[in-house]
């Protein structure tokens, strides 16, 4: 593929840094290589000495002095090494993605380490999405990546989808208005990205058939556009097997996954993952080399830790018990959106992540009743606009959120919605 075309001017800008290639230079030099190179700090000086973090199944994570140095200190951009090379296994053994065995140039599978998939959402925009260009999405999505790509200037199209996730009929319609030999032409206004949510989607719950997936990976092909798969509740999907990803079908090189440990290990600790094409993820870390220049060394090198100890098995049974508690907390909730709100809204039940997406009867739009009414009774949902394209759109929907509250506190906080709606809906 090529992958030039999809570069906007300020990624194709882009140069490594000098600094940088020194760092990872030294890195990768024997002990015996004197360096007056790098700026880093010298770590005799930092203030901190040792740490021993508990862990829950009784082991416990231990930086000693020579670790704890290292982890207080700067480190590769890409991420460091060890969780690396870990995570390239992992998504080996879970999506064994084509790309593993072609050359660099010809879309390799990369990896990179990024502060949440959040800064990978960001700088992948940063890196394919210039002002005007058409960038296909399903609506309501994610707040965080309207928030990012908005400012940009890019004109979103919204492709309908449903509780199965993107219609790919819908897709090929839109598509339609162009034909797809213009794809390469310079200027071409044919979609070169679609973004998407494939488990457990963002404020929808919706989970993406492989049948769909497919269709909309077919579509990719023929008019030759990256998929962005932004998927931070694969590991929350409630029944096995794991629906395949766009990255397990991935023959072209055109799938930009995006991953995250926040639902399954620590939402604090900011470790996602962007996983890809080398050329496109190579690109990605020069956008980190010129912010954030890396991850935080010490939390990579906790949980890198963490995994070596569990081994993939050992991090899979974790999940296992994290599923199992979402899944647990899922039911409960639908139980009690039976019990209060039937008749009074209505909902599909989650396959995967955190969220249950309601529509409301008899009112047009959340926003104020949520803003206003629902604070007055104590109870707090996301109105649906936010998930908008356009935020000032009415919106009947609500997002709900069943992984923090406990049961008990759901069926309250249900109890007083359906109070709410009864109000609001009343002449
Ligand atoms: C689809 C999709 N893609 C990427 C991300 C970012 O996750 P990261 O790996 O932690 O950076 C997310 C996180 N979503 C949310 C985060 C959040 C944080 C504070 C408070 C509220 C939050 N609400 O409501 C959220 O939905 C997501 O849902």
């Amino acid at each position: 593929m090529n992958y030039s075309r999809f570069l906007t001017a300020v990624s194709a800008a882009r140069r490594p840094s000098a600094i940088r290639i020194l760092t990872e230079l030294q890195q990768r030099s024997p002990p015996s290589l004197i360096s007056l190179a790098g700026g880093a700090p010298n770590p005799d000086t930092f203030p901190f000495q040792f740490a021993t973090i508990k862990v829950k199944n009784g082991d416990s994570i231990v930086f000693d002095e020579a670790t704890m140095k290292r982890a207080l200190q700067y480190s590769a951009s890409p991420g460091i090494p060890e969780l690396l090379s870990w995570m390239k296994g992992l998504q080996k053994s879970l999506h064994n993605p084509p790309t593993l065995a072609y050359s660099p140039e010809n879309g390799q599978m990369e990896m990179c380490v990024t502060t949440g998939s959040q800064e990978g959402l960001c700088k992948v925009f940063e890196m394919l999405v210039n002002p005007g260009d058409n960038v296909l999405l399903d609506a309501p999505t994610y707040s965080g990546t309207l928030a990012a790509l908005l400012p940009l200037g890019c004109n979103i199209i919204n492709v309908p989808s449903d509780q199965h996730g993107m219609i790919p009929e819908a897709l090929g319609d839109i598509l339609s208005r162009w034909d797809p030999a213009d794809a390469h032409a310079p200027g071409s206004s044919v979609p070169r990205v679609l973004y998407t949510i494939p488990n457990g989607g963002n404020p929808t719950g919706a989970s993406m058939t492989a049948q769909r997936k497919q269709e909309v990976y077919e579509l990719a092909r023929k008019y030759d556009f990256l998929i962005i798969e932004d998927d931070p509740y694969y590991f929350l999907q409630f029944q096995k097997p794991w629906a395949p990803t766009f990255l397990s079908m991935d023959v072209d090189g055109r799938i930009i996954r995006t991953d995250s440990f926040s639902k399954i290990l620590s939402s604090g600790l900011r470790i996602g993952f962007v996983t890809g094409p080398k050329p496109l993820v190579d690109r990605v870390v020069l956008h980190i080399q010129a912010s954030t220049m890396h991850t935080s060394t010490f939390t990579q090198l906790m949980v890198s830790q963490l995994l070596q100890d569990w081994g993939q098995d050992g991090f899979l049974r974790h999940v296992d018990g994290v599923v199992q508690f979402y899944r647990s907390q899922r039911n409960a909730m639908l139980s009690s959106a039976d019990r209060w709100l039937k008749g009074l809204a209505e909902w599909h039940a989650p396959a995967a992540g955190m969220f249950l997406w309601i529509r409301l009867h008899g009112i047009a739009d959340t926003k104020q009743l949520i803003m206003e009414k629902a604070l007055e009774k104590e109870v707090l949902l996301v109105p649906g606009g936010v998930f908008n394209i356009d935020s000032s759109e009415a919106c009947p929907y609500v997002r709900a959120a069943f992984s923090l509250s406990t049961p008990q506190q759901i069926d309250e906080a249900f109890k007083r919605l359906s109070a709410l709606i009864r109000e609001a809906a009343q002449p």
